[in-house]
This record gives C-alpha cells, structure tokens and sequence, in this order.
C-alpha cells in the first residue's frame, strides 16, 4: 500500500498493490496497521457502507457533527468518480480549500477523509460502486451538509449542470458559511 499526500496533506491517497495473475488479481484493500503507521495515529472503523449511482449523480457536500464526526477511506469497486473533500478545520492554512481526485475501480486508488472535513463525489462513468470505511457510526440527527455549488468553494464537479442528479436533501443544503467549523487545535481524534 503507497500512501500519497494531497494538495490538503491530512488528506491521503491510498494506493493498494494489485497482484495479477492469469486468474485475475488480487489486492489487501485495506491495512490499519500500515494507514495508521503513515498518518501518526489510530482510526478504528466501525461501519462500512456501498452506494450504486448513475452517471452525473453528485452525493454532497455531506459530514456529521460532533460527537458523531467521521472518517472516511473511501474507494470506487465499478465505475469512475471525482472524489471531494473539503477543509471545515478553523485554523488551518486549507480551511474552505477542497481536494478533488479521480476515483476509479481500474486503479483502485483511495482516498483517506479525515474528520474535520466534508466529503462527496460525481459520479463520472455510466454507473458507479462506491464502497467506504467510516470510524463513527450514522448519526442521522447530526448527519448535515452544505451546497455542493457553494461559490466561495468553487468547486469544479466535471459534468454540465444539467446532467447533475442530487437527492431533494442536496439541494436544499445550506450554504458553507452556515457550516460546522470544527478547530484543527482540539484534537478529533481523542
Ligand atoms: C449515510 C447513511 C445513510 N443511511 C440511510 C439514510 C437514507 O435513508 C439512505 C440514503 O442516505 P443519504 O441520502 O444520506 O445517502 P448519501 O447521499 O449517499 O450520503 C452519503 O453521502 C456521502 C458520499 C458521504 O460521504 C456520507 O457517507 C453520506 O452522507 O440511507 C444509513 O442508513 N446509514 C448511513 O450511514
């Protein structure tokens, strides 16, 4: 597993090796030992979850307030998306910045969210299967968001806006400025 640090470095690509052979291949997709060795510190996962979307499907921008705040490591098992993460950490020098990578079930790259930040993605293929970790349970009371299109994020989603399919939730987010600012200063990982 190759580790490989953002534009945001908090924000980690996971690169598995895939091992093929004439019957197809194999990978470890996941090894807490080795995440946590290269971030510094423990995450313990306790729910996994999967969600199938069609091409121009954005689920976003999605995170849970405290005490339910999460983790992600998220990977793409069909299809192709454009993963987002943006920083809600008052006091960091990437606070409102997004990272936005590709990913795809060819490569298998993943992409470790940390807590403190919001999290979606596009779906860029006809469908995808997106499949991730996270290291707190659904807690749909504190389950919140903001608008994917929020201008002062300015985040480029690669489809046109009329092929864009949100939940009725997604578009009526509220803007960034109304969001959970989380302080990169109090540890949220204690
Ligand atoms: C997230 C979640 C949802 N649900 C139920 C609640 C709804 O009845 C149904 C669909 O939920 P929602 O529309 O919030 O699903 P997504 O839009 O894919 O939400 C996810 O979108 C982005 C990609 C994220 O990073 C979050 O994990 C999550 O917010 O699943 C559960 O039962 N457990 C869960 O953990």
């Amino acid at each position: 597993m190759e580790f490989i640090r953002t534009e945001i470095p908090d924000v980690v690509i996971c690169k598995p090796q895939i091992f093929g052979d004439h019957r197809g291949y194999f990978t470890e997709t996941y090894r807490k030992d080795k995440l946590e060795e290269f971030l510094g510190y423990k995450v313990n996962f306790c729910q996994d979850n999967e969600s199938k979307s069609s091409y121009g499907v954005l689920r976003g921008m999605h995170y849970q307030k405290p005490p339910f705040t999460q983790s992600k490591l998220v990977r793409v098992i069909e299809g192709r998306v454009l993963d987002v993460a943006v920083d809600m950490r008052k006091g960091s020098p990437h606070f409102g910045k997004s990272v936005a990578i590709e990913l795809n079930a060819k490569d298998g790259n993943q992409l470790f969210v940390p807590r403190g930040f919001a999290h979606g993605f596009i779906v860029l293929s006809a469908t995808a299967t997106f499949a991730y970790k996270c290291d707190n349970y659904y807690a749909p009371n504190y389950d919140t968001g903001f608008l994917y299109n929020d201008e002062s994020l300015n985040i480029d989603w690669q489809v046109p806006e009329n092929d864009l399919l949100l939940s009725e939730k997604d578009k009526k987010q509220p803007p960034f400025s109304q969001a959970e600012v989380f302080d990169i200063n109090k540890n949220l990982y204690d």
